[in-house]
């Protein structure tokens, strides 16, 4: 476990392709956000979800809830700016918080702990990368850098995360795709569509082999 490095399970997105809210569908008979908060809890120091309705969750029972710090809905960033604003006040020790989205059930175990190896300085950005690209949500944030992400925000700018990124000269962490039977699965694969559905039931299976 990081000392001292909160994490985030990002739940505040609309689910419009999915249709109904991501976070309460179930892959393998247990809900997304259950996933999500097993996955990380070892990884971290203490779970909190942002959500911007009413979470069900057998893993999150006890765990903070909070919503985005306006009802912009500026994406998956909105509720990063949350998350950092949530540690700032209840966690005064930490300098990171880690985040991932609610909809990855497969992400990587070591996920915390190789962002933060690469986190050279107390005031820097890392995010993960895979063979499907940059993943902004899967990253390590800096408490410190809360108000110029959430000015960042308010500036209507949300589509060029990258030039974000790039403006705090934000590390990258290489992460492979997982060897399964079936073939490579891209531990970032998020669920967003029915479809995804289907195939994360396909690759569960397949990893259980
Ligand atoms: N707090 C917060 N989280 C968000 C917001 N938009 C997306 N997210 C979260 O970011 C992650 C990735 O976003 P998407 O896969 O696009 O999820 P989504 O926005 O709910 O789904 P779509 O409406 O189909 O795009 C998910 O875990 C979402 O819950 C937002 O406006 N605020
Ligand atoms: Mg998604």
């Amino acid at each position: 476990m990081a000392d001292m490095i909160p994490g985030i399970v990002l739940a505040g997105g609309l689910s419009s392709r999915m249709g109904r809210d991501k976070a309460g569908i179930r892959l393998g008979g247990i809900s997304l956000l259950d996933h999500a908060i097993r996955q990380l809890r070892p990884q971290v120091s203490t779970v909190a979800i942002n959500a911007n309705g009413p979470v069900v969750s057998a893993e999150g029972e006890g765990l903070a809830v909070f919503p985005d710090l306006d009802a912009a809905r500026s994406g998956p960033l909105g509720g990063v700016a949350a998350g950092l604003d949530h540690a700032r006040r209840h966690h005064p020790d930490a300098r990171h918080v880690a985040t991932v989205p609610t909809d990855s059930p497969f992400l990587p175990a070591d996920l915390v702990a190789r962002l933060h190896e690469a986190a050279d300085a107390p005031d820097r950005i890392v995010v993960a990368r895979s063979a499907h690209g940059l993943h902004p949500v899967f990253a390590l944030w800096p408490v410190a850098v809360v108000d110029d992400l959430s000015a960042w925000l308010a500036s209507g700018a949300v589509l060029r995360v990258r030039s974000f990124l790039h403006r705090h000269d934000a590390r990258e962490v290489t992460f492979q795709p997982v060897e399964t039977p079936a073939g490579p699965l891209d531990p970032f694969f998020n669920i967003n569509t029915p479809d995804d559905l289907d195939a994360a039931e396909r690759w569960l299976e397949v990893l259980k082999r």
